[in-house]
């Protein structure tokens, strides 16, 4: 990679945004080096639109996350800006969200430079949305894909609201991720692009064909001029369409590709290894050998499913709906219990507090099943206590036993047994619900007897900004 080049990378997560400056170092081991970065939480959950969507509805509004964006882009060193000569963005799967063409934002001379602020779109719905109930997704068709398709997927939230909100659907004519909108905003295209990656996210694609199964889909009556174009993921989606905080107009912007491509991608340095995140979701990892095909008929009961990563190649992901955000469920339950209470105790308190309480705990007997969501391949497994005893009821042993069940929820998807018949030789961790927490490193030595490392923080988005100085640098090459 040509020295000096310098991209930017975004990575729009579901509790946090977080960017990272990227410049190319011919002469350092990785290759580059992390000039900038910044994250900050997004803050975005808000009542589903529709009231039908229940208690399990989840979405998030588009304004804060965009928000967190700006405040993140507004952090990093301006000459810095200046100099960059690609945008990878990346984000959270399977979710949804809509907009009109041409009216999704408007640009404006907010302070020192132009940003852009939405305008006629919709609330993202997640991958946490729990609307489609299993009565509902088994009404739906058999896809034509090796992925099956599970609730908070793009297509199964599409025909859940054209079954029970088809007005909200007549409002829009353009979907995409969230990812996928800010590209598309950036570049000022008038339909969103989607990488392989993401639209293998939403159900109903073929990653072999590279398409959606439309003749499936329109004979469902799903609305398939929603759906957006393919491309391939580090291929140019665009070029900024106007000067975007110091960033000069006219700079390639990639197809957005998935938070879990993206962080794999800058933490995985050799095919041996395993990359191990955990940022509100969780993800274990391991890179397929080239020419590997998945079986075309989805297993919906299989913990590992197959995920494109680039060059048409796999990565097995055991991907558990409970991380990160089964920790910040407890944390918001305590608070909220305090605050009944009559206490008044900050959520980083409490984190902090309950990480030190049980880094004292080294052991425990109590035993946390943490599905709070249930899993994609076990919707009804929810959470669970057992082995409860007076003696181990401090914050410590529950903070331990909260930890270590995350932990073990994962290797009973994907056991270190099968990552050494794999081939794989060492544990790269990610995500910064892992980074920040002692004790859930701890947990990951325990139940995985590898060599353990840590990749960057901001993972994903350094990684996304990776794979534009690869492309630029593929470019001067040819
Ligand atoms: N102060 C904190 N200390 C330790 N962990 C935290 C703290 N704040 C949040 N977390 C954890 O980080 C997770 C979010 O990680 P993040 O990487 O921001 O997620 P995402 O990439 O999905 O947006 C939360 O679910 C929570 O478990
Ligand atoms: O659920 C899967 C895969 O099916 C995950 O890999 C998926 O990337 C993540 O859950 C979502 O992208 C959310 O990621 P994050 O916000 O938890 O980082």
């Amino acid at each position: 990679m040509a020295a000096g080049s310098v991209t930017l990378g975004i990575d729009l997560g579901t509790t946090s945004v977080k960017v990272a400056l990227v410049e190319a170092a011919p002469g350092d081991p990785s290759g580059f080096v992390v000039l900038a970065s910044c994250a900050r939480a997004a803050r975005a959950e808000v009542a589903a639109q529709s009231a039908a969507a229940g208690p399990q509805g989840q979405e998030q509004d588009v304004r804060r996350i965009i928000q967190a964006l700006n405040e993140c882009l507004a952090a990093l060193p301006r000459q810095q800006l200046r100099k960059v000569c690609g945008i990878g963005v990346s984000g959270q799967m399977h979710g949804v969200m809509f907009w009109k063409t041409g009216q999704g934002c408007e640009w404006t001379e907010g302070g020192a430079a132009p940003v852009f602020e939405p305008r006629a779109v919709s609330q993202l719905v997640t991958w946490q949305d729990g609307r489609c109930s299993s009565k509902f997704l088994a009404s739906l068709p058999q896809p034509e894909s090796h992925l099956s398709v599970a609730t908070g997927f793009g297509c199964a939230t599409i025909f859940w609201l054209l079954k029970n909100s088809p007005e909200s659907l007549k409002s829009y004519d353009v979907a995409g991720t969230i990812h996928d909108y800010v590209v598309a905003m950036l570049c000022g295209l008038t339909r969103p692009l989607m990488s392989d990656q993401n639209a293998a996210s939403w159900g109903y694609f073929n990653t072999r064909s590279q398409s959606w199964n439309l003749e499936i889909l329109r004979a469902a009556g799903f609305p398939v001029h929603l759906l957006p174009d393919i491309a391939e993921p580090g291929s140019m989606a665009g070029r900024t369409s106007c000067a975007w905080f110091e960033i000069p107009k006219g700079t390639p912007v990639g197809v957005a590709l998935g938070d879990l491509q993206a962080s794999v991608y800058s933490c995985m340095a050799q095919r041996t290894d395993a990359v191990l995140n955990i940022s509100t979701s969780v993800q274990l990892v391991a890179s397929m050998p080239s020419g590997f095909q998945p079986a075309q008929t989805p297993d919906p009961t299989a913990p590992v499913a197959y995920f494109p990563y680039f060059h048409r190649t796999y990565l097995a992901v055991a991907a558990s709906l409970n991380g990160g955000n089964v920790l910040a469920t407890f944390v918001h339950m305590l608070v909220q219990w305090m605050a009944d209470l009559g206490l008044e105790v900050e959520e980083s308190t409490v984190y902090s507090r309950m990480i030190q309480a049980a880094a004292q705990q080294r052991d425990t007997c109590l035993t946390i099943t943490p599905t709070v969501l249930g899993e994609r391949h076990l919707p009804d497994q929810l959470a669970s206590v057992t082995r409860i005893s007076s003696s181990d009821l401090s914050l410590g042993h529950v903070t331990r036993a909260l930890c270590r069940g995350i932990i073990q929820n994962l290797h009973s998807m994907l056991p270190f047994q099968q990552l050494r018949e794999w081939g794989v030789e060492r544990v790269i961790g990610s995500g910064s619900a892992l980074s920040r927490n002692e004790v859930l490193k701890q947990e990951v030595q325990r139940a995985f007897p590898f060599p353990v490392s840590y990749g960057q923080d901001v993972d994903a988005a350094v990684g996304a900004a990776l794979v534009m100085l690869q492309r630029n640098f593929n470019q001067q090459e040819s």
